[in-house]
């Protein structure tokens, strides 16, 4: 298992995968019987985002595994097989992991603790201000 930092492969890795994705959807769809990719992106979001639901359940249920002597690779490739899928959903829907990736980082900062709670002040402010 990698060391916790961060290195600057991460984000070529996505933006590589994601401009393959891309090629998937400029190729017309590409091949279904050929291509992963072209194949859920065939079949429509109702495919890739049933994907999505599996595979976040499997990460929860590889990640509760760990208690029970799981090991960290499968939770490793349980969560690179969620990312993947969010990725096509993301190329589906016009974004890209660039966009998620600069929202983290516009996030950074923040505690979460206190957008929470500016969150819910301005929530009350704004129905106050309701006639
Ligand atoms: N990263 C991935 C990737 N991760 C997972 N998968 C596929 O996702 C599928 C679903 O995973 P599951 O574990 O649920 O497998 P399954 O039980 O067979 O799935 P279902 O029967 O439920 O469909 C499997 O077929 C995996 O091979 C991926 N398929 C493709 N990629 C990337 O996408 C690129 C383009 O792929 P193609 O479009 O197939 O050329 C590849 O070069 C890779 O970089």
């Amino acid at each position: 298992m990698q060391e916790n930092t961060p290195s600057a492969g991460d984000e070529g890795a996505l933006a590589r995968l994601a401009a393959t994705i891309e090629s998937r959807k400029r190729e017309h769809g590409g091949d279904p019987d050929k291509s992963y990719v072209a194949r859920l992106l065939h079949q429509g979001p109702d495919a890739f985002l049933k994907k999505i639901g599996e595979e976040a359940t499997e990460v929860v249920m590889a990640a509760k595994d760990l208690d029970h002597g799981g090991d960290r690779f499968k939770l490793v490739g349980e969560m690179a097989d969620l990312w993947f899928h969010c990725m096509v959903a993301l190329a589906h829907y016009g974004a890209t992991p660039h966009d998620v990736i600069a929202e983290l980082e516009r996030r950074m900062g923040t505690s979460g603790i206190e957008e929470k709670a500016l969150r819910k002040a301005q929530g009350r402010a704004a129905s106050e201000a309701q006639p």
